[in-house]
């Protein structure tokens, strides 16, 4: 690694950030303050597993699919490349053919949405399933996106989530781009070891490779 900061492309999870509709609000407040335990501040959250910056296991939408303790790690830690695809409204094979995407191990997607992480976006910039087979081909075994979701807020067939795990890509979401040029970075965006999770918030940081 070189010298460059590390810098923080994670959603702060306040009390006010925005869930997925019908699922559960975060919250984090203090269960025993240090004046009640004499020595001790002692905080407590509650939350979804798809809160914030996260990533998916495959068991989020595959009931025989890994849990999030059985993720490689290694996956979640390397080489990374920023493009930014703000201009469009659809990513298909055509919008990457653009971009030098040879030996790319993490891909992140900036798209147009910009980050308000106490809104929950109406429309996001759709994905198409067709870009995965060219993200394989590539090499990429990471994607990373500035939005909540790799497939439409409404969508029940979750065509990229299932494309992206049968081609073993793992999956980052809801990544805070607005600030980060294009360009080769290092990413670190690890999950917490929840043994039967289905997906975990993570600290999402990258660092420019120069
Ligand atoms: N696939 C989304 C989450 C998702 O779709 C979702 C999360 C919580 C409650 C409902 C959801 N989708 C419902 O159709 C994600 O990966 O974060
Ligand atoms: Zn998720
Ligand atoms: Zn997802």
């Amino acid at each position: 690694m070189n010298n460059n900061k590390w810098i923080d492309i994670s959603q702060p999870l306040t009390n006010s950030i925005a869930h997925w509709p019908e699922d559960t609000p975060f919250t984090n407040q203090l269960t025993y303050s240090k004046e009640q335990t004499g020595s001790v501040n002692i905080g407590q959250m509650t939350t979804s597993l798809h809160i914030g910056t996260h990533v998916d296991a495959p068991y989020h939408f595959d009931n025989k699919g890994k849990k999030i303790i059985d993720m490689d790690v290694n996956y979640y830690i390397g080489r990374a490349k920023v493009i930014d695809v703000s201009d469009v409204d659809v990513i298909d094979g055509r919008v990457l053919e653009d971009f030098s995407l040879d030996g790319v191990e993490r891909l992140l997607l900036k798209t147009s949405l910009k980050s308000r992480p106490e809104l929950f976006p109406e429309k996001i910039t759709k994905l198409e399933p067709e870009i995965v087979p060219i993200l394989v081909e590539k090499g990429v075994k990471l994607l990373g996106v500035n939005m909540p979701s790799v497939d439409p807020i409404d969508s029940k067939d979750l065509l990229c989530h299932h494309a992206l795990h049968q081609h073993g890509i793992y999956i980052l979401e809801n990544l805070v781009l607005d600030d980060v040029p294009e360009g080769d970075y290092n990413l670190i965006a690890l999950p917490l070891a929840i043994a039967e999770g289905d997906g975990s918030p993570v600290r999402a940081v990258i660092q420019p490779t120069d």
